[in-house]
C-alpha cells in the first residue's frame, strides 16, 4: 500500500459496468468510514466476460469476469480487487499469493422479475420471452413454469435493461441487489422467493481480495466485512468446490445463519430441463461452514449429481 501526502493509498481494482462501479463506492465508503485519511484510487478494467457476447462456457466460465481484475492485483498494480462471490469460479483455486481477506455484508439474495407491463411469473401468457443465460434459472423456470421460454441475454445489467427495452426479450430475470446496485430497482415487477427460484452460490456477496503477502492491507480490510456472511459463503463455496461446479452447472444453494446460531445450508442440482431436481438441507456449526458444506456436496453426490453437472458441462 503507497501512501501520498494526505495519507495511505488503497487502489481498488474491479470491472469497469455500472454496478462494479456502484461496488466500488460501497468499499470506499466502508474503508473511509474506518480511516477517514485514506486516499482511495478506483482501476476499472474491462474484461473479457464483458466484452464477449456469446456464451462463457466459451471463455472458459466464471473467469471471464475475474481474470483481468485479478492480473491487476497479481501485477502490483491495484492493492485490492472486489469481485461479485458468485462470479468467482467454484472448481478452481484464487490465484496463488491471492486472499480473500473479507467478505461484506450480504445484500439481497434473491432474483427479480423484470416485466414492461408489470406481470408476475404466474400471470406471464405463456411463450413468454424471459431472457437469461444463466442455467441456474433456465433449470427452474423449466421446473415451474414450462409453459414459458427463455432466450439468451448477456452484458451487464444496465445493457440488459436496454435490451428489454429493444425487445430481445418480453422479462428479464436479474439479481435484486444488483438493481438496488444501479439505482433500478423500481424496474423490477416481483422479487422472487427463495423456494421459486434458488439464489446462486455467493449471491449478493461482495469479497474482497488482495495478495497474501500485503499484510497491510489484508489487516485494513479485514477490519470490515460479516462474520456471517463469512460463513455462510465458506459454506456455500466448499460445497460448489466439492461438487466441482462449473460456470454452467445448473447449481444453486444458500446458507443462513439461524436464529440458534447454527449454521443452515440448502442446495440443489438441476437438469437444464428442470425435470431432475437433487437437494440437500443440513444445518451444522456456525464454527465449521466447512464442514457442513462438504457434508451437503456429499449428499447430493449420493443423489447423483456427478453425473448431472457432467451431463450439462456443455450445454446451456
Ligand atoms: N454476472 C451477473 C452478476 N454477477 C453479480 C451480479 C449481482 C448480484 C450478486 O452480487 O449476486 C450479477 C447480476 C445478476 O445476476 O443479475
Amino acid at each position: 500500500m503507497d501512501r501520498s501526502d494526505q495519507g495511505r493509498v488503497v487502489r481498488i481494482g474491479t470491472r469497469s459496468s455500472p454496478m462494479a462501479l456502484a461496488q466500488v463506492e460501497r468499499v470506499r465508503a466502508e474503508l473511509t468510514a474506518l480511516e477517514p485519511d485514506l486516499v482511495v484510487e478506483v482501476v476499472p478494467v474491462t474484461t473479457s466476460g464483458d466484452r464477449w457476447p456469446g456464451s462463457l462456457a466459451a471463455l472458459g466460465g466464471k473467469g471471464a469476469f475475474t481474470r483481468e481484475v485479478d492480473q491487476l492485483l497479481l501485477n502490483r498494480e491495484v492493492d485490492l480487487a472486489v469481485h461479485c462471490m458468485k462470479d468467482v469460479p467454484g472448481d478452481r483455486p484464487v490465484p496463488a499469493g491471492t486472499t480473500f481477506a473479507c467478505y461484506l455484508e450480504r445484500d439481497d439474495v434473491r432474483d427479480a422479475l423484470i416485466h414492461p407491463g408489470g406481470l408476475t411469473l404466474d400471470e406471464l401468457p405463456a411463450g413468454t420471452r424471459i431472457g437469461t443465460s444463466a442455467v441456474r434459472r433456465i433449470a427452474q423456470l423449466a421446473r415451474a413454469y414450462p409453459h414459458l421460454t427463455t432466450v439468451p441475454i448477456r452484458g451487464n445489467a444496465n445493457s440488459r435493461l436496454a435490451k428489454l427495452e429493444a425487445g430481445h426479450a418480453d422479462a428479464l430475470l436479474l439479481a435484486y441487489s444488483g438493481l438496488e446496485r444501479i439505482g433500478e430497482t423500481a424496474r423490477a415487477t416481483q422479487i422472487l422467493g427463495i423456494d421459486t427460484m434458488c439464489p446462486p452460490i455467493g449471491a449478493g456477496v461482495l469479497g474482497l481480495q488482495c495478495r497474501e503477502e500485503d499484510t497491510e492491507t489484508v489487516d485494513l480490510i479485514g477490519r470490515l466485512g460479516s462474520t456471517g456472511t463469512w460463513r455462510e459463503t465458506t459454506a456455500e463455496r466448499m460445497m460448489l468446490h466439492v461438487l466441482q461446479g462449473h460456470c454452467n452447472s445448473p447449481i444453486a444453494g444458500l446458507a443462513t445463519s439461524r436464529p440458534d446460531g447454527r449454521l443452515g445450508l440448502r442446495a440443489m442440482v438441476f437438469s437444464l430441463d428442470g425435470k431432475t431436481t437433487l437437494e440437500a438441507e443440513e444445518t451444522g456449526s456456525a464454527s465449521d461452514p466447512v464442514l457442513l458444506g462438504t457434508s451437503v456436496a456429499v449428499a447430493l453426490l449420493h443423489q447423483g449429481a456427478r453425473e448431472l453437472i457432467d451431463s450439462t458441462a456443455d450445454q446451456g
